[in-house]
């Protein structure tokens, strides 16, 4: 397990001036973060230094003990994943079964069977049934099923979603779910980037939270519950099950504790 490390890191792009500031930033190896942020906050820009897509203009970004600078982008790829929004920036070959067997060569590097990551693959993201198909004629909520099951196959230690649940509907989240139930046991860093607060909120348990080209909080959801006005501070609209707990005056962190409190408090009185 590799731990990501940012040592006071500073991004600027050549024609927008600075996006980030000054991060010190440690991410322990296995755990599972959701990235949250307003617009622009620059939680793409913290995702792509990781992957060696961009390099620090001040600062070390560190995966494990390689200083990403002295990597390029195509070898930090065999340790961090990244499942792009638009699954269509990474798909290029002509069948779902050719698509995910891209990563051939980095398994076998990995003296992995090739055969079995690719099975894997398919299986858990439900594209077992297309593996002949052109991935151009599946929907896009499909396409982002292969997009995903080509990095799975690699199997990176640390994993990067940028917006997983976008236009998924109940099948596709259980999907997801499922992907990161397996990830988890696996002990893979998983990094989500996501404006599903709903999603994030029922399936995570520590947040990244991003502001003012910085990171206004790390912590847990427990936390993050309990900070009185992080939500707003950050520009984001609270989880529902926060705003019904604050409503009725509860302190639940989840779903299943605040069903529970509600259900002691006014129902299960006897
Ligand atoms: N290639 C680029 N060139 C110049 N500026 C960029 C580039 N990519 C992003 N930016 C700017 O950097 C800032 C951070 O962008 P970034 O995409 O990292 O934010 P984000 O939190 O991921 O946003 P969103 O939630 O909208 O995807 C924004 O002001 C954006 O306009």
């Amino acid at each position: 397990m590799k731990d990501i490390l940012f040592q006071n890191v500073s991004f600027s792009y050549p024609d927008s001036g600075s996006v980030l500031e000054h991060i010190d930033l440690k991410i322990n190896g296995g755990e599972q973060i959701a990235l949250i942020g307003h617009n622009g906050a620059g939680k793409s820009t913290l995702a792509k230094l990781i992957n060696r897509l961009l390099s620090p203009t001040d600062g070390n970004v560190w995966i494990g003990d390689m200083n990403t600078k002295e990597y390029t982008a195509a070898k930090i790829a065999h340790h961090v994943g990244y499942v792009f929004q638009n699954p269509d920036d990474q798909i290029f070959h002509p069948s779902v079964e050719k698509e995910v067997g891209f990563c051939r060569k980095i398994v076998r590097q990995k003296g992995q069977n090739v055969r079995a990551q690719i099975d894997a693959a398919l299986h858990i993201t439900g594209m077992e049934k297309y593996r002949t198909k052109n991935p151009f004629e599946l929907p896009l909520s499909l396409r982002r099923f292969v997009a995903m099951a080509s990095v799975l196959a690699m199997d990176p230690d640390i994993f990067i979603f940028d917006e997983p649940t976008a236009g998924q509907d109940l099948a596709g989240r259980n999907t997801l779910i499922n992907i990161f139930r397996d990830l988890k046991e696996k002990k893979k860093t998983v990094i989500v980037i996501s404006h599903d607060m709903e999603f994030v909120f029922e399936n995570f348990d520590k947040f990244i939270v991003m502001a003012n080209k910085g990171i206004l909080f790390f912590g847990t959801r427990k936390e993050a519950f309990q900070t009185p006005q992080l939500f707003k501070k950050a520009g984001l609209e609270p989880p529902g099950i926060l705003r019904l707990c604050r409503h009725l005056g509860i302190e639940a962190a989840d779903v299943e504790t605040a069903a529970r409190q509600i259900y002691d408090k006014w129902v299960g009185l006897p």
